[in-house]
């Protein structure tokens, strides 16, 4: 990456930000401030952000600027996601909003080292580039996508690893949703381990 980061984490690629609902997972429903840093080597052919994966493209912001700026709602929880946000050090950013009383939930891929002081962590890991098991470890939730049948054995392996606490989600791949939503259903009423997580967002169309 050409992109100068510093590895203090006192400046991120900041994509975009936007106060509205937490669609996916076990948060869903929750007014939360969306934090979408750039850059990704992930790859997911997907992946329903593709405009994130260069980081270059994304203004190095103060991790300060950005505090100040999810301090601005009323909503009290901040979703950090992007890209894949594990690529920076989100140690101060994390530890700047906690200490406003803001509680700090993650979407990750894992596949970086984590970092960060978080509240909560959703764990959505892909074929493309494996999670670490330290972030499988610490997951609060593992959340699959499901693109065709073969992702349920799939996900089958990444239950086996997480902790006794893990939530377990299994979420529709946006553009085969109408074919996988009825298999996933059906899975989840034989699996109840399982929960179904739909990307309620897009169908409110809201961001
Ligand atoms: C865009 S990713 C960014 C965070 C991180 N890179 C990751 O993949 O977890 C946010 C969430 O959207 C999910 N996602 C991305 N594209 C999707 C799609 N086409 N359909 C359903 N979920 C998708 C990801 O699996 C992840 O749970
Ligand atoms: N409303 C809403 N909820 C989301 N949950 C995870 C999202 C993401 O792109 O990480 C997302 C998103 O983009 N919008
Ligand atoms: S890891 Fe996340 S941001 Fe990266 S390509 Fe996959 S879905 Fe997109
Ligand atoms: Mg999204």
């Amino acid at each position: 990456m050409s992109l100068q980061v510093p590895p203090d984490g006192s400046l991120l690629p900041l994509m975009e930000e936007f106060y509205t609902i937490q669609g996916e997972g076990f948060n869903t429903g929750k007014a939360a401030y969306f934090i979408r840093l750039g850059g990704c080597d992930v790859g997911c052919h997907w992946c329903d952000v593709k405009e994130s994966w260069d980081a270059t493209l994304h203004p190095l912001t103060p991790t300060e600027k950005i505090v100040e700026n999810a301090n601005k709602y009323p909503g009290k929880a901040v979703v950090i996601t992007g890209g894949e946000p594990l690529i920076y050090n989100l140690d101060p950013l994390t530890i700047a909003l906690q200490n406003k009383g803001i509680q700090t939930f993650i979407e990750t891929s894992g596949a970086y080292p984590l970092s960060g002081k978080w509240d909560w962590i959703c764990l959505s890991p892909k074929k493309f580039k494996s999670p670490r098991p330290d972030v499988i470890a610490v997951a609060d939730e593992i959340k699959i996508i499901v693109f065709n049948k073969s992702d349920f054995a799939w996900a089958e392996q990444h239950a086996q690893n997480v902790g006794p606490n893990c939530k377990l989600y299994l979420q529709p791949e946006w553009s085969k949703h109408k074919e996988m939503t009825p298999l996933i259903v059906e899975y989840v009423k034989e699996n109840p381990k399982w929960e179904i997580s739909l990307q309620t967002h897009k169908y409110l169309n809201i961001p």
